[in-house]
C-alpha cells in the first residue's frame, strides 16, 4: 500500500497559524546538488531580496490582492503585493471547508512541508503561510510567465539549446528533491511555471511523496546534500500536524464532514500523477519511487523535442495501455543522441533507467552525450536560450500519426491529474467516460469553454456561429434550466465573496434568471435574484464586474475578459421585461 510518512520539519507553519517565514535563509548561500552557489542572487526578479528577514506577522491584510493567476483543486491563486515591500508574490489561497469537504488535509498538508524542505532556484519558493477563520494562505513566489506548456505551446517544440537547457533546469531540481527523499508523481509541463526572466520552477507538491529514507547521492564529488536535507533527522510524525490542527478547529465551526474513516480512505488511496506521464510500475503495482519521476523527465524530454506526448491515447485507460506496452514511436528525423537519452530514461525497468540510483544516478544522467559541451555549474550563471522551435521540422511517419497526443491537438489542452489507477485499469468501459475528454472539459481552460459569439440568442438553436465544443457545453446547461427556459448567456467567470474566490459558470436565462453552477461537478451552486433593481457595472478593465442587487453585490470576473458582453446582456433582459 502506498502510505505518506509525514516528517516534521521545523519551519512548518507554526500552531496558531502564525506567519511563518520560511526558513530558507538558514540555507541562503547553501550548496546545493553539490553546485556550491548562493541561492540569494538567484531568486528570480522580483522576489524579495532576503526573505528571512521578516520581523513582522503577515496576514492577508498585508497584502494588495490582484488578478486571479490561476486555480488548483484546492483553492484559487492571486497575485499580492506586499503593501509594505511592493514585493508581488503568488497567494494561494485554500479554503479550509472545501479541503476538509473534499479531503484533501493530507495533500495541503505535504505539500506544506515540501515547499519548506526545498531550496533551490528552480523550485518555487514558498515564503509566509498565515490563516484566517475560513482559509489557508500560502505566499509563494511568483512566476510571472505562465507554465512551461504554455512555452512549448507557442512554438509547438524546443530547439537543442532550449530543450537542454531547461531539461538541465528540471534535472537539477529533480536532483535536489530526490536527494531530501522527496518523490514529485506529477512532473509535467504544467507543473513546471515560468518566472519573470524565464527559469523553470517545479510547483505543485500536493501528490508528492516524501520518502522515509532521503535518496543517497552517488560518490561524487559535485553531490552534497544541502542544507536544508537536515530536515531528515526529524521525526516521523504521522498523527498531528498544524495544518491539521487548523482544519480540525474549522471543522468545528463547520458542518464537520472531517470524519476520520474519510481522512484515513484519503490516506490510503495513491494518487498516481497524470495518466500521461505516470511510470508503468505505477500502473502495474503501485510501486513509486524517485526512478517514476525519471519516467516522467523521459516524457517531458520525448515532448519538449517532438511536441507530441509519448503516451497518449483517447481514453485514460488507453494511455496506461501505451504506457504499460511501452508504446512509443519517435519521429522519424529526430536527433539520435536525444532519441537514445529518451530510450535511456523510459526503460520499463524502474531501476535501469539513467539517473536511478542503482544506474549511475544523476551524475551519470549529467554526462549522457546529450549534454555534451553543457557546463553544468555554470547553469544557473547562463542567461536562458530565447525560446524556439527547430529550423528543421519535426517529422512523424503518416502511419504512426495519432492526432490525439499533438499538442496542437484541444485533447492536449490541459492534463489532468488523477486519483487512483485501479478502476481505470480494470474497467475499460469506466474508464472511457472518464476520459481526458470530459476531464478537460469540466476543469480545464477558459479557453476550453468559450461562450458563444453572440448573444441575445437562443442558444439552444445551435447557431452557426456556436462551435461543436459550445454546444456540448449549452447542452450539459440544459438540466439547470426550467421547461421552456432557454440561455441568453452563458460562460465562465471566478466569483469573489470576501477572500473566497470560486470558478463558476454563471448562466442567465431567459426568465430571466442568473444562476451560478460548479463548473467541474455541474452542480447547481446558486442564484442572484432577479429584480429590476439589478445593476450590472463593469469595474477596471481586467475583466471585472459587479452585480449589485437591491441586498448584495455580486462581484464576478470573466475568464475570457469580456466582461462588457454580461452587462450588454443584463441590461437587454431588464430592458425587456420592462418592455
Ligand atoms: N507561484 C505561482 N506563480 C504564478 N502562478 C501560479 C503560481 N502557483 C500557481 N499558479 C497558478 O495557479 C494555478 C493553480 O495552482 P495550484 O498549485 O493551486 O494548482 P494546480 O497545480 O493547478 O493543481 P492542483 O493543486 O489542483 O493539482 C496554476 O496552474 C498556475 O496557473
Amino acid at each position: 500500500m502506498d502510505t505518506i510518512p509525514i516528517i516534521t520539519t521545523s519551519n512548518v507553519d507554526s500552531g496558531g497559524g502564525e506567519t511563518s517565514p520560511n526558513s530558507l535563509g538558514t540555507s541562503s548561500s547553501s550548496s546545493y546538488s553539490g553546485q556550491n552557489i548562493s541561492i540569494t542572487p538567484l531568486i528570480a526578479s522580483p522576489t524579495p531580496s532576503s526573505p528571512t528577514v521578516q520581523p513582522k506577522k503577515k496576514s492577508i491584510d498585508d497584502f494588495v490582492i490582484g488578478k486571479v493567476l490561476g486555480e488548483g483543486s484546492y483553492g484559487a491563486v492571486v497575485l499580492g503585493t506586499d503593501k509594505e515591500t511592493q514585493v508581488q508574490y503568488a497567494i494561494k489561497i485554500l479554503e479550509k471547508k472545501h479541503i476538509i469537504k473534499e479531503n484533501k488535509i493530507k495533500y495541503v498538508q505535504i505539500e506544506k512541508e515540501i515547499f519548506c524542505k526545498c531550496n533551490h532556484p528552480n523550485i518555487v519558493k514558498l515564503f509566509f503561510t498565515f490563516r484566517s477563520d475560513a482559509c489557508l494562505y500560502y505566499v509563494l513566489e511568483l512566476c510571472s510567465q505562465g507554465d512551461l506548456l504554455h512555452q512549448l505551446k507557442k512554438v509547438g517544440s524546443f530547439d537543442a539549446d532550449c530543450t537542454r537547457y531547461y531539461i538541465a533546469e528540471i534535472i537539477s531540481a529533480v536532483e535536489h528533491l530526490h536527494q531530501l527523499g522527496i518523490v514529485h508523481r506529477d512532473l509535467k509541463p504544467e507543473n513546471i511555471l515560468m518566472s519573470a526572466d524565464m527559469h523553470i520552477k517545479i510547483t505543485d507538491f500536493g501528490t508528492g511523496k516524501i520518502m522515509d529514507k532521503p535518496q543517497l547521492t552517488q560518490t561524487n564529488s559535485s553531490s552534497s546534500l544541502s542544507d536544508s536535507t537536515s530536515t531528515s533527522n526529524t521525526t516521523p510524525n504521522t498523527s498531528t500536524g498544524n495544518l491539521e490542527q487548523m482544519v480540525d478547529q474549522a471543522s468545528a465551526s463547520t458542518d464537520g464532514t472531517a470524519n476520520p474513516q474519510q481522512l484515513q480512505k484519503t490516506r490510503a488511496n495513491s494518487f498516481v500523477g497524470t495518466a500521461e506521464y505516470v511510470s508503468p510500475e505505477l500502473i502495474s503495482n503501485k510501486e513509486t519511487s524517485t526512478d517514476s519521476d525519471l519516467w516522467a523527465l523521459g516524457c517531458i524530454l520525448y515532448q519538449l523535442t517532438t511536441g507530441r506526448l509519448p503516451f497518449r491515447g483517447k481514453t485514460e485507460f488507453l494511455t496506461f495501455q501505451k504506457v504499460s506496452n511501452r508504446d512509443l514511436v519517435y519521429p522519424t528525423n529526430i536527433n539520435p543522441v536525444t532519441k537514445d537519452l529518451i530510450g535511456k530514461l523510459l526503460v520499463m525497468k524502474p531501476s535501469d533507467r539513467l539517473g536511478s540510483l542503482s544506474n549511475g544516478g544523476f551524475s551519470e544522467l549529467k554526462k549522457h552525450e546529450f549534454f555534451q559541451g553543457f557546463d553544468w555549474d555554470q547553469l544557473y550563471k547562463m542567461p536562458p536560450p530565447p525560446i524556439q522551435a527547430p529550423k528543421e521540422k519535426i517529422v512523424f511517419d503518416d502511419s504512426s500519426l495519432d492526432l490525439s497526443s499533438s499538442l496542437s491537438s484541444p485533447l492536449s489542452n490541459s492534463t489532468n491529474s488523477v486519483n487512483t489507477l485501479s478502476p481505470l485499469i480494470t474497467s475499460p468501459s469506466n474508464s472511457s467516460s472518464n476520459n481526458l475528454i470530459s476531464n478537460t472539459t469540466s476543469s480545464g481552460s477558459s479557453s476550453n469553454l468559450k461562450p458563444p459569439t453572440t448573444t441575445n440568442n437562443n442558444i439552444n438553436n445551435n447557431s452557426n456561429n456556436t462551435s461543436t465544443n459550445n454546444n456540448a457545453i449549452v447542452e450539459k446547461l440544459n438540466k439547470f434550466l426550467n421547461a421552456g427556459e432557454t440561455i441568453l448567456e452563458q460562460g465562465l467567470v471566478w466569483k469573489r465573496k470576501g477572500f473566497s474566490i470560486k470558478k463558476r459558470h454563471l448562466i442567465l436565462t431567459s426568465t430571466p434568471r442568473l444562476i451560478y453552477v460548479d463548473p467541474k461537478k455541474m452542480e447547481f451552486r446558486g442564484e442572484i435574484p432577479w429584480s429590476n433593481q439589478i445593476k450590472p457595472e463593469v469595474k477596471g478593465n481586467s475583466g471585472n464586474f459587479v452585480i449589485q442587487t437591491p441586498k448584495r453585490k455580486y462581484n464576478m470576473e470573466d475568464l475570457d475578459h469580456n466582461p462588457q458582453k454580461w452587462v450588454d446582456s443584463i441590461t437587454n433582459a431588464i430592458n425587456n421585461i420592462k418592455i
